[in-house]
């Protein structure tokens, strides 16, 4: 492996998570094809993906760069470290070289904050005022957005920000400095993700202004902020939700990321939401990041799907099995009752049936199918599994031109999507 990550700036990007180490060059050949414009990023996994599937950073890094530079890749390559919560995740990652790192201090974040009537939320406020000396900057205040919209920053916004993100913005700030402190000690440059995706509400607009700014201020060296959007971003599925209000509030987030900034709005759980791809390369101008992930390893679930169908009949039950342990910490809605199993029998119509439910290939939409988010979800379970994760691999190994072609196909019209609104 020689080719080095860069940083990406401001360019429009996209994120290839790959949760096998096998599917970079799918990803190559999806940009070689449709991704003019937009900068890639093929090393990308989570600690927490790496703790499910046994994987380390060094593994992820040489997997990712190894594959791209085999397929004729000769661009720029990111490398997001995804998800970093405390120090040593930092470490692990930027010692393998890689150069994008999303900071995630949603262990910080008060997920009730939202539902707190006025007497909680000023007790809470109390006890939070170590984490909020900011408050005063802030209330009282009306920003004036380019697109029109105003901000009123008053008493209850301001509070409910300081009780929500307020311990959140101090760990993402510590958090900044030592990305910092680590890639200038080793002469390395790097650039930041915000990530407050993963919560119940969305993030208001007074919520993402307080949030950067005063990561700004702090010094924090900001690329890309993953606000959580309006509506439904489900693992697997498409957008769920109203797509006018939906441009209508990334074009407020996208201004308060051109004032503040610039930087980049990121879709976290961008996978299959083609629908709203173009609408959010039109909000942002073009300074957007989409990460995917779990969609590479449901193309590798259709590879076996279509190659060896009777053992995707089986890792569907055993994914079922898991999918109640598994979705925790995941944003999804399907239950086991919207998918249930069948007994395939000789019956070839049900068999095709049965499998074309569970391997769904979009029809001029976005995918909608429940399974889709069960089998998203049991990835580590499923890739740990002596016997299954070497199911997984081996037939991905002996079926490389299947996994390459459905991976082009698949983020072909990801890509497409964005460029249609560029
Ligand atoms: O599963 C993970 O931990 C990551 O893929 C994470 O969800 C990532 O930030 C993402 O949103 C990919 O779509």
């Amino acid at each position: 492996m020689s080719k080095k990550c860069t940083t990406l700036g401001l360019e429009p990007s996209f994120g290839f998570g790959d949760r096998t180490g096998l599917a970079t060059p799918g990803h190559v050949a999806a940009m070689k094809r449709c991704g003019q414009g937009i900068a890639a990023i093929f090393p990308q996994q989570s600690i927490r993906e790496m703790t499910r599937t046994g994987r380390n950073p060094e593994g992820v890094m040489a997997d990712a760069m190894n594959g791209a530079l085999a397929a004729g890749w000769d661009g720029p390559i990111g490398a997001d470290a995804d998800h970093l919560k405390v120090n040593e995740d930092v470490d692990i990652t930027a010692a393998a070289g890689f150069t994008f790192f999303t900071i995630d201090p949603s262990d910080d974040v008060d997920q009730q904050a939202d539902d707190y009537d006025e007497a909680t939320l000023r007790e809470k406020f109390a006890a939070a005022q170590d984490h909020a000396t900011w408050y005063n900057d802030y209330v009282g205040k009306t920003i004036t957005l380019p697109s029109g919209s105003k901000i009123e920053l008053d008493e209850q916004a301001c509070m409910r920000a300081a009780v929500k993100y307020g311990p959140a913005i101090t760990r993402a700030l510590k958090l900044g400095d030592y990305i910092k402190t680590v890639n200038e000690a080793a002469g390395q440059d790097y650039e930041i993700e915000l990530s407050v995706d993963e919560t119940d509400q969305p993030t208001t607009l007074a919520e993402h202004y307080i949030i950067a700014d005063q990561c700004l201020k702090g010094g924090m060296k900001l690329v890309s902020l993953a606000p959580r959007f309006i509506g439904d971003f489900e693992k697997g599925i498409d957008f769920i939700g109203d797509h006018d209000a939906l441009e209508a509030s990334l074009a407020d987030h996208a201004a308060i990321a051109e004032m503040l900034g610039p930087y980049k709005l990121s879709l976290h759980s961008g996978s299959d939401k083609v629908s709203m791809y173009a609408a959010l390369a039109r909000a942002t101008k073009g300074k957007f990041h989409v990460k995917t992930a779990g969609t590479s390893y449901l193309e590798a679930l259709r590879v076996v799907a279509i190659e060896d169908p009777m053992n995707f009949a089986k890792i569907i039950e055993f994914s079922r099995d898991r999918y109640e342990t598994d979705k925790a910490t995941y944003h999804v809605s399907a239950t086991l009752a919207d998918a249930p199993t069948i007994d395939m029998g000789t019956d070839k119509i049900l068999q095709r049936e049965y499998l074309e439910f569970w391997s769904e290939v979009p029809q001029g939409k976005g995918f909608t199918k429940p399974g889709r988010q069960i089998l998203h979800c049991t990835f580590g379970s499923v890739l740990t599994d002596r016997h299954w994760g070497r199911i997984v691999l081996e037939c991905l190994k002996d079926n490389p031109d299947t996994y390459c072609q459905v991976l082009d196909d698949h983020f072909g019209r990801h890509l497409d999507a964005l460029r249609s609104g560029m």
